[in-house]
């Protein structure tokens, strides 16, 4: 069987950052890579401000903390990633941005390093054709917040080999997750699943049926969900729930997968959620406001 001892995460967003975290305090070594040396930085410190919290809340030790600081590194430059076991690419969703990685760090990588995604939606298959590995290659998509959220999906590719899958299984295990296995079908089944429904609330807000804090209200008292459709689009960021609807929509080739046009007027703005200070509402007070 393969063993994964070191790990590298592409991406230094909410994701990368979160996969990150549960590595290390899981005892891998990690290396973080983005785009510069003080992005990745910038991640390990967000890092460090959500191991805090597990700290405050009893969730994990003072040592536990520390030791998972101790295997976290900023990476400056792909040639960080060159001895790792297992990289799993959390680089915002875009075929094309995700496409450039795997071309970049690929030549770098070791031959018999596995290649992960945790794309949302993005077919697992046509990534690896786009890679020098696609026997070594598969998606690990994990949850938001990762530290908090108990699920994995795996999701193997066309060509993905039975040892690479079982490593991959075994690593998300030891960092405590449930794991679900999931076809290599747009959005999987976690955003085949979610995103119709928040793209529906948009359209409820969109038509008038309710009002941003009506909508999110109605679904946590009435359909008992921690956070309302808008604050979870929020929270998810809403550049990536347009992604995923368009990913539905081109791969199912069926119109009740069209993102709402007010979906598409947010993220034109740039108002992509919690992550840009405003979306459904805006952040940048003592208290969220809807926007609408
Ligand atoms: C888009 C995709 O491809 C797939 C997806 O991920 S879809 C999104 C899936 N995620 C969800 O649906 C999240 C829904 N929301 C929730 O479950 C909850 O609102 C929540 C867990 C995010 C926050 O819960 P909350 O009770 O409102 O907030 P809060 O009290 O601050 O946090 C709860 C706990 O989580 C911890 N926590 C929250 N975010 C954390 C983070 N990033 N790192 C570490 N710990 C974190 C807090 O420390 C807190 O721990 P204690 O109970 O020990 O204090
Ligand atoms: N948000 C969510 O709830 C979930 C998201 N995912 C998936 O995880 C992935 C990341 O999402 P998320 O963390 O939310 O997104 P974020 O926008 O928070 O983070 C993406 C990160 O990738 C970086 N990046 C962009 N291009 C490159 C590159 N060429 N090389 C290295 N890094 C790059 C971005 O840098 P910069 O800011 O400079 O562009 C940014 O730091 C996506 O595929 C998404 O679908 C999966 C599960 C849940």
């Amino acid at each position: 069987m393969v063993e994964i001892r070191t790990v590298g995460v592409v991406g230094a967003g909410q994701m990368g950052g979160g996969i990150a975290h549960v590595a290390a305090l899981a005892g891998y070594e990690v290396a973080l890579y983005d785009v510069s040396l003080e992005l990745a930085t910038k991640g390990i410190a967000k890092i460090a401000a959500n191991l805090e919290r597990q700290v405050a809340g009893d969730k994990i030790s003072a040592s536990d903390r520390d030791a998972a600081l101790a295997r976290l590194k900023p990476a400056d430059g792909v040639g960080a990633l060159a001895s790792v076991d297992l990289v799993i690419e959390a680089a915002t969703e875009k075929e094309e941005v995700k496409r450039r990685i795997f071309q970049q760090i690929c030549p770098i990588l070791k031959p018999d390093a596995i290649l992960a995604s945790n794309t949302s939606s993005i077919s697992i298959t046509r990534l690896a054709s786009g890679t020098d590995r696609p026997e070594r290659f598969l998606g690990i998509h994990f949850m938001n917040p990762v530290p908090v959220m108990k699920l994995v999906e795996l999701v193997r590719g066309i060509a993905t080999d039975d040892a690479v899958f079982e490593a991959s299984k075994a690593f998300a295990l030891r960092l405590g997750k449930t794991l679900t296995v999931s076809e290599d079908f747009p959005g999987f089944i976690v955003n085949r699943v979610l995103m119709p429904m928040i793209n529906e609330a948009i359209y409820t807000l969109h038509e008038g049926v309710g009002t941003i804090e009506s909508i999110d209200t109605s679904m946590k008292l009435g359909a008992n969900h921690p956070m309302g459709p808008f604050q979870l689009a929020d929270f998810i960021g809403l550049d990536t729930c347009l992604s995923i609807m368009q990913v539905l929509h081109d791969g199912l080739a069926d119109s009740k997968y069209r993102p709402c046009p007010l979906l598409v007027k947010y993220v034109e703005a740039g108002w992509l959620g919690r992550k840009a200070g405003r979306g459904f509402y805006d952040y940048r007070g003592e208290t969220p406001v809807p926007t609408r």
